[in-house]
């Protein structure tokens, strides 16, 4: 069976956290391709305005660019609405019956992982695989592989005000992506 990774985020914008997480769990499980996947609304995440879901699958594409085992899944974009993993779980298993999912999810997320939508289902039919981030305890009851990585502690949240306040960006996120940020004057870039 092929083994395929889904990194779900909102990615606003992308960054290297991103990509160290997608690498070494790609590594580790030995997985035939990892899968970014931008969500329409997230379904915990206070919404920010700044970015169209246009701009964060374009930030997406121009991150994982150089990488052939790493590709884009559009399915939450296409579907709208807000973005449950389970209903995307569902979907993806029916469209593609072949393939093992992984669903790849950082600390903060492990550790909020009781409150998600259908997760008694969501557990049952997804395998999730989990890296630590500072700043959050990266615990969780259920059944996650944990995938050693080296610490990132870098968020979205970090980069969008290193753009607002004019503080250096260089390698938290691929040249390529900042110049789109500042080309499209999202989050106040100067
Ligand atoms: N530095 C990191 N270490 C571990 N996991 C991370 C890191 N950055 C992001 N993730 C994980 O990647 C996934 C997508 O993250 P998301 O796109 O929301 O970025 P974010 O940096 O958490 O954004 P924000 O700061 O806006 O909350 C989530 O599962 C999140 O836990
Ligand atoms: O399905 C849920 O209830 C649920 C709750 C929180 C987060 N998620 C998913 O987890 C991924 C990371 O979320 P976020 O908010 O860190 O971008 C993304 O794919 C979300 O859709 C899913």
């Amino acid at each position: 069976m092929k083994k395929v990774g889904i990194l779900g985020g909102t990615f606003n914008p992308p960054h290297i956290g991103h990509l160290i997480m997608a690498n070494e769990v790609y590594h580790a499980l030995q997985l035939d391709e990892v899968r970014f996947m931008p969500n329409a609304i997230a379904p915990h995440k206070k919404k920010e305005d700044e970015s169209t879901n246009e701009n964060r699958l374009q930030m997406v594409q121009l991150l994982i660019k150089p990488y052939k085992e790493f590709t884009v899944e559009t399915i939450e974009l296409e579907r709208g609405g807000v973005s449950y993993t389970y209903d995307t779980m569902v979907a993806l298993r029916e469209r593609e019956p072949d393939v093992e999912f992984y669903f790849i999810i950082g600390g903060d997320m492990i550790d909020t992982l009781h409150t998600w939508h259908h997760i008694d289902e969501l557990v049952k039919i997804v395998q999730f695989v989990g890296i630590k981030r500072p700043g959050a305890k990266s615990e969780s009851p259920y059944n996650i592989i944990m995938v050693e990585a080296p610490d990132i502690a870098l968020s979205s949240t970090l980069i969008r005000e290193r753009f607002a306040t004019g503080g250096t960006l260089r390698f938290l996120l691929p040249p390529e992506v900042e110049a789109y940020i500042r080309k499209e004057g999202l989050y106040g870039a100067k």
